[in-house]
């Protein structure tokens, strides 16, 4: 979804910094050609976003549908460090990700929390 943080965590990951004004990124209808010939994807949602959660579950649908068979698909919980206005419980996540074959993990961008074991895990 938006806003959820994927610029930041892929620029926590490459600089190991935090920008609270990044730009947001036009996406959605380029999605595909990213995630053709990808051995692997992270799908980003925010803890304190239901909905956001809700949008994950029509990427990983149509990343089933459309995208190469066999992909690695993994789930981060991005803006864990706001865990006390959390919306969606670790639980659910992690439910979700065992029924679906991917790898799940909490992250904060913000405080460098499991980005490295995110992409370790990939
Ligand atoms: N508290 C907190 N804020 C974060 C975190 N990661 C990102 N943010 C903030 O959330 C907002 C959106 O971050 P982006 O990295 O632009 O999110 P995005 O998913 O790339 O957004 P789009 O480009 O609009 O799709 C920014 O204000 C970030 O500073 C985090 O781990 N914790």
């Amino acid at each position: 979804d938006t806003g959820v943080g994927k610029s930041s965590i892929v620029c926590r990951f490459v600089q190991d910094h935090f920008d609270h004004n990044i730009s947001p990124t036009i996406f959605h209808s380029l999605a595909p050609m990213y995630y053709r010939g990808s051995a692997a994807a992270v799908i980003v949602y925010d803890i304190t976003k239901q909905d956001s959660f809700h949008t994950l579950k029509k990427w990983v649908k149509e990343l089933k549908e459309h995208g190469p068979e066999r992909i690695v698909v993994a789930i981060a919980g991005n803006k864990c460090d706001l865990s006390d206005i959390r919306e969606v419980p670790l639980k659910d996540a992690k439910e979700y990700a065992e029924s679906i074959g991917a790898i799940v993990v909490e992250t904060s961008a913000k405080n460098a929390i499991n980005i490295e074991e995110l992409f370790q895990g990939i």
